[in-house]
């Protein structure tokens, strides 16, 4: 059958949107407060490597909302990061009234303690971005994603969300991308090879940045970060979705030249550099 999806408008330094520069007298209640909930037992990676980003690319607080035990490992490694243990969902309550942004799914897990926080962060009005187990519980109608949120899947994850298989999403990816969209009233990131951004405006974009040295574990965790850290800094949903795809494709691009063995958390020097020379900080 004919693909009868629109075609997406390339994502180019050209047409990328930029944050502003900071005032002089800039201080860190201007930029926002990225909460990270995630981080069940063997995953809190996934959550510190969403932080990281935010933390690197400009967000003026960064908390992680996770499993106790993981606490001191993350502060240990980044103490500039609130980490905070979280035994039971009410105990988020205060956290998410303070954050800007949320990001979850990252390392959540599968667990009773993952689906009691998402549904605690579901339940509120922040701008959000979900992604892996969130996009999971989502998938299995254990959770509602509020309207206007990000949807960042991998393609498995948008197969899962649409009740079909990896081969038909990969088979027409923009008209997957945009059903995502329509199902869930929300922002979707398609990912990988040529990242789609399906905006609820309409828009349809698409990165073709990126590298295969990127097929490794955390770099979509990266992702959530970053675009968390952008919304923070008070970019609309739609260009934070694009300017952090393409800070993170490109950033993947310049390192995956160098070969195999490329880390997710190795980007966060490159992006940081990038997002310097696309919109200086002064
Ligand atoms: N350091 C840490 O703490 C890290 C923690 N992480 C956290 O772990 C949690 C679970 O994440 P996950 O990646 O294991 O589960 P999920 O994404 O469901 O994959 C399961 C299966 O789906 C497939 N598949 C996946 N991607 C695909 C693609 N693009 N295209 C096609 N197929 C694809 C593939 O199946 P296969 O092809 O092998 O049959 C794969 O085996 C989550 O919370 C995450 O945040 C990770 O981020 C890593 C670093
Ligand atoms: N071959 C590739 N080409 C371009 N980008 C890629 C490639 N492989 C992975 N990526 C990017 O890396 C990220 C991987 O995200 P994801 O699959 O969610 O990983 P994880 O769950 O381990 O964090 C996505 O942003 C994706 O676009």
């Amino acid at each position: 059958m004919a693909n009868l999806s629109p075609t997406p408008i390339l994502l180019t330094e050209k047409n990328l949107p930029h944050l502003r520069a900071r005032p002089l007298d800039a201080h860190k209640g201007l930029f926002g407060h990225v909460l990270i909930v995630g981080g069940d037992f063997g995953t809190s990676g996934a959550a510190l490597l969403a932080a990281e980003i935010a933390l690197r690319t400009g967000a003026g607080l960064v908390s992680v909302a996770t499993r106790p035990e993981n606490t001191l490992a993350i502060l240990t490694r980044t103490p500039e990061i609130m980490c905070l243990g979280i035994q039971s969902a009410n105990q988020l309550s205060s956290l998410i009234n303070k954050a800007s942004v949320i990001v979850i799914g990252v390392g959540l897990g599968k667990s009773v303690w993952s689906q009691s926080l998402l549904s605690a962060v579901a339940t509120n009005n922040k701008p959000q971005i979900w992604d892996a187990d969130a996009l999971n519980f989502l998938a299995q109608n254990k959770a509602m994603v509020p309207k206007g949120s990000i949807l960042t899947p991998h393609l498995a994850e948008a197969a899962r969300l649409l009740d079909t298989d990896i081969a038909t999403i990969q088979a027409d990816k923009e008209s997957a991308a945009i059903k995502l969209r329509q199902k869930y009233d929300c922002h979707i990131i398609l990912k990988g090879r040529g990242t789609l951004i399906a905006g609820l405006d309409d828009s349809l974009t698409v990165c073709d940045n990126g590298h295969p040295a990127m097929a490794g574990a955390g770099f979509g965790d990266v992702l959530s970060g970053l675009i968390g850290a952008l919304l923070a800094q008070h970019l609309p949903a739609i260009e934070a979705s694009q300017l952090a795809v393409w800070l993170h494709a490109k950033a993947g691009e310049q390192l995956g030249k160098l070969g195999r063995g490329l880390a997710a958390s190795d980007l966060a020097p490159i992006v940081r550099q990038l997002l310097e020379k696309q919109s200086p900080c002064l």
